[in-house]
């Protein structure tokens, strides 16, 4: 089955998702996901005919990633409108789906204000389905050339921060094709970087307790060629200890309007290591990730998931589900888990921000506003060229 999976990999073209599409069907459109959970070992597709059914896949991390989060609810509004749901109804259920990554409320309004419009223009329900799609589309082509433009940016910068030859770089989680309508984020960054012959190591942090690295980032890293080597995440300190990183690059899951960047749990303490050790942290994500009504990071809702992810080693057998107590038991029965989705990274550990419009560093809360308008160049806010 990773052979079908590597195929589908290996058909992303920018536009094109390889973890979800809308598919017309006789009985209506149904959003068909691939199940996150089941990589690398399984390619197994979830057909979403209904709201409910993208919830509870968005929920579970089925379908994850801040900007596919972003994409998958604007066609969830898309697939109400066109099968004659309560709008409205399912756009708050998709909106608080999961509560961290702005991506996904800011394209479920993006549909739902296109609905709107539509009906206020006096388009009857078959034409505001119709506008609904067509924005949830022009969101998906967005973010695929966002990843493009993001990874020519990131590569520049790199260029700039490494002086001399190829890129030690260590990711956390997963930012590639996997949750982007391009290449991702992050990885965007590192897979530019492999093609101009100048990423020497892409170290991987396993990134638990959900595996988002092992199993995502490296069969990503593997289809794409890339020299790259696994890590458990409490080895990350030996390795910038040994000189061996040159630079992390991570991706965001909203970043407050002081800088300030939430992000996989694990990000925060790389921060301190790179700053410690004197390695650029850099942070790539699309301008939708930026959320200026959000003033500082203390004021980013962190998502707490369940303990069950923490106390289970779940690695999802074929044809069983991710419940609760499917997993291999890693702790006593009733052990209690602290078990945060996310992390906040201070702005004043962040070496750049990196996004399709420009690059900010410093991070100055003037210079991302600026880039959250448009294309920069150079400006006194930390703006780079
Ligand atoms: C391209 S950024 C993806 C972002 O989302 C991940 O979180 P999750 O796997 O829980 O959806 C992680 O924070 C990544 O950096």
């Amino acid at each position: 089955m990773a052979d079908q999976f590597a195929a589908s990999m290996a058909s992303v073209e920018p536009g094109s998702i390889p973890s979800l599409r809308w598919e017309e069907r006789p009985e209506g459109p149904v959003l068909v996901v691939l199940d996150q959970r089941r990589l690398p070992a399984e390619e197994v597709q979830l057909v979403c005919t209904d709201v409910p059914a993208l919830v509870d896949a968005i929920r579970t991390l089925a379908v994850r990633g801040a900007p596919l989060l972003g994409i998958a609810g604007a066609y969830g509004v898309a697939l109400a409108a066109v099968r004659g749901f309560d709008v409205a109804e399912s756009a708050e259920l998709l909106a608080h789906a999961r509560p961290t990554a702005v991506n996904l409320a800011y394209g479920v309004q993006r549909a739902r204000a296109a609905y709107e419009k539509a009906l206020r223009d006096g388009l009857g329900p078959g034409q505001a389905a119709a506008a609904t799609l067509a924005e949830a589309r022009a969101l998906h082509r967005e973010d695929a050339e966002a990843s493009a433009r993001m990874a020519e940016h990131g590569l520049g910068l790199l260029a700039e921060l490494v002086p001399g030859g190829g890129f030690r770089v260590l990711t956390h989680c997963n930012t590639g094709a996997l949750v982007s309508g391009g290449e991702g984020t992050a990885f965007a960054v590192a897979g530019a970087a492999h093609r101009a012959g100048r990423l020497r190591r892409l170290w991987v942090d396993e990134t638990r307790p959900l595996l988002q690295g092992a199993r995502l980032t490296a069969y990503e890293a593997a289809r794409a060629g890339m020299a790259y080597t696994l890590l458990t995440d409490n080895a990350a300190g030996s390795l910038f200890a040994s000189g061996e990183v040159d630079a992390v690059l991570i991706g965001a899951d909203r970043i407050a309007a002081d800088g300030s960047v939430a992000n996989k749990v694990g990000s925060y303490p790389l921060a301190v290591l790179a700053r410690y050790h004197h390695v650029p942290f850099v942070v790539v994500a699309p301008v939708s990730t930026v959320d200026l009504s959000t003033a500082t990071g203390s004021a980013i809702e962190v998502e707490q998931r369940a303990g069950h992810e923490v106390t289970e080693f779940t690695v999802v057998p074929p044809g069983a589900g991710a419940e609760p107590g499917t997993g291999v038991p890693v702790a006593p029965l009733g052990a209690q888990a602290y078990n945060p989705a996310f992390d906040v990274t201070p702005p004043e550990l962040v070496t750049a921000i990196v996004t399709e419009n420009g690059v900010v560093s410093p991070v100055t809360r003037a210079g991302l506003a600026e880039l959250c308008a448009g294309p920069q160049q150079g400006s006194g806010n930390g703006i780079r060229e």
